[in-house]
């Protein structure tokens, strides 16, 4: 973060010859595709990196103003809130979406204020027109005049007077997620341990499916092992993981080290008989699919992966490509089988939620969520963990999954689908997590960002009687 003192070499008279600095501009289109259309900031900018052939420090660059911008809005919101003269939303959303580019520049990162400026100016000038560049080289020059831990002790609340604001605005969260997350961990140090820890971009990390490529194979290729799953390796270097051998061709993929966790627990629970048909009930784009698929095969079983979404099934097909085996992928409605009741040994269901637990991931999504969106998913999670129960064989075993720690859509959920069936029990998931630290009072699994490093990843394990 910057910390050292702003200057004020600002430009007054710009050179009205600049060509905006290529990078930036590839950002701001980038920022203005997921602000104004509802675009997901990972899928439009790797389009936009490939299309403008950024890579290197330039896809650093251009990853950084984008996330960070995305990622801290809100609060930037509230900084920008006092350095112009009318409500924020009556500004246009293109040009605040300059003002945050810029602020994120003078504020969070190691960019010379003058440069900052000069460029945001430039931009605006080239693609909003002359007349409001001077709008924004007044608000940035405002905005450079104090440091960021400045800003938050002029705009927000002291901790000690209330601290869900303060956290909101120093920690860039909507107060309705901090609530969630103090709920399930407390107000104290924890919680701000894990807002810290989603305001850093997740490590690459990739998966060696297993059979098919080795940790070492993936070490020799620059990763290092990861803590937890036998099969994670974190690429520190970053940089594009289709450059390695065994990710271009499937045997290897890039998941995160929870979401292997959750996956390997259901395949490791402990279950009598047939061992030999899996399924995944809600598999795109097909991660944890290619991971079952691959350990199902070594016990000379199959999977069976449903997507309602053709795209999405598209993607479990080509993750799946790889793997040895007759796995099926049918396109269709979980809650709708199409199978006989109880004819799997192992179910998956990694039911759509908030995603809450990805933040460090998706920029943009602790702004774009809300309440209601938890609530409406309710009854789809209900319906697909109840489906899933039905999918399994009495002895065998369902795990459901969410990527998201809120209560509502975890063991809420868990708690009333089990509470209207008697074919079916709770199981301690804890000893299926080997070594792992933390994992809480049981007997279900909430792995956290600032305790496991991983997605906060929930894991109910579930025995059909
Ligand atoms: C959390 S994602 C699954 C992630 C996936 N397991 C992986 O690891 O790559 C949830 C998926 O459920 C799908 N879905 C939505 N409604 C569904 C339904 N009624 N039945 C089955 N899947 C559904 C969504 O399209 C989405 O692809």
């Amino acid at each position: 973060m910057r910390t050292a003192s702003v200057s004020d070499r600002t430009p007054r008279n710009p050179d009205p010859q600049k060509k905006p600095d290529k990078v930036r501009q590839v950002a701001y289109k980038v920022i203005r595709q997921v602000t104004s259309e509802s675009g997901y900031a990972n899928l439009v900018l790797n389009k936009a990196l490939r299309d403008a052939r950024l890579a290197g420090r330039d896809a650093a660059f251009c990853t950084e103003l984008v996330h960070g911008t995305l990622r801290w809005q809100g609060t930037y919101d509230a900084f920008l809130a006092r350095c112009v003269d009318r409500p924020l939303n009556e500004i246009d959303p293109e040009l605040l979406d300059v003002l945050t580019l810029g602020t994120h520049q003078l504020l969070r990162m190691r960019v010379d204020s003058y440069a900052a400026v000069d460029e945001m100016v430039t931009l605006t000038r080239v693609m909003l027109g002359h007349k409001r560049s001077g709008l924004v080289n007044a608000v940035l020059r405002k905005v450079s005049q104090r440091t960021f831990d400045q800003w938050i002790e002029t705009v927000a609340p002291p901790i000690e007077e209330n601290r869900l604001l303060h956290l909101a605005v120093a920690k860039a969260h909507p107060t309705w997620v901090i609530d969630a997350f103090a709920d399930l961990l407390g107000d104290g140090d924890e919680l701000e341990d894990l807002l810290d820890a989603n305001n850093e971009p997740a490590r690459v990390t990739l998966v060696a499916r297993p059979g098919l490529a080795t940790i070492d194979e993936l070490i020799e290729a620059g990763a290092s092992r990861a803590k937890y799953s036998p099969y994670a390796a974190i690429l520190e270097s970053g940089g594009d993981p289709g450059r390695i051998a065994a990710v271009a061709t499937g045997r290897a993929g890039v998941q995160d080290e929870g979401s292997q966790l959750v996956a390997l627990a259901l395949a490791n629970a402990p279950i009598e008989g047939s061992d030999t048909a899996w399924l995944d009930l809600c598999a795109g784009p097909g991660g944890k699919s290619a991971l079952l698929a691959a350990l199902v095969e070594e016990r000379d079983g199959a999977l069976t992966a449903v997507e309602p979404l053709e795209h999405r099934a598209e993607l479990v097909r080509a993750n799946l490509r790889a793997i040895p085996g007759d796995h099926q992928v049918i396109v269709g409605d979980g809650t709708k089988p199409t199978w006989e009741e109880g004819s799997f040994d192992r179910v998956l269901a990694d039911v759509p939620c908030s995603g809450l637990g990805a933040l460090r991931r998706r920029p943009e999504a602790r702004w774009r969520r809300t309440p209601e969106d938890i609530e409406e998913l309710r009854p789809l999670q209900e319906d697909l963990l109840d489906a899933a129960i039905n999918s399994v064989r009495p002895g065998g075993v369902v795990g459901y999954v969410t990527c998201s720690p809120h209560h509502d859509e975890t063991r809420a959920v868990v708690d009333t689908v089990l509470g209207r069936r008697d074919d079916a029990t709770l199981e301690d998931a804890r000893e299926l997590f080997p070594d792992v630290p933390e994992l809480g009072a049981g007997p279900d699994v909430q792995l956290w960002p600032h305790r496991q490093g991983t997605d906060a990843m929930y894991l109910a394990l579930i025995r059909r009687s």
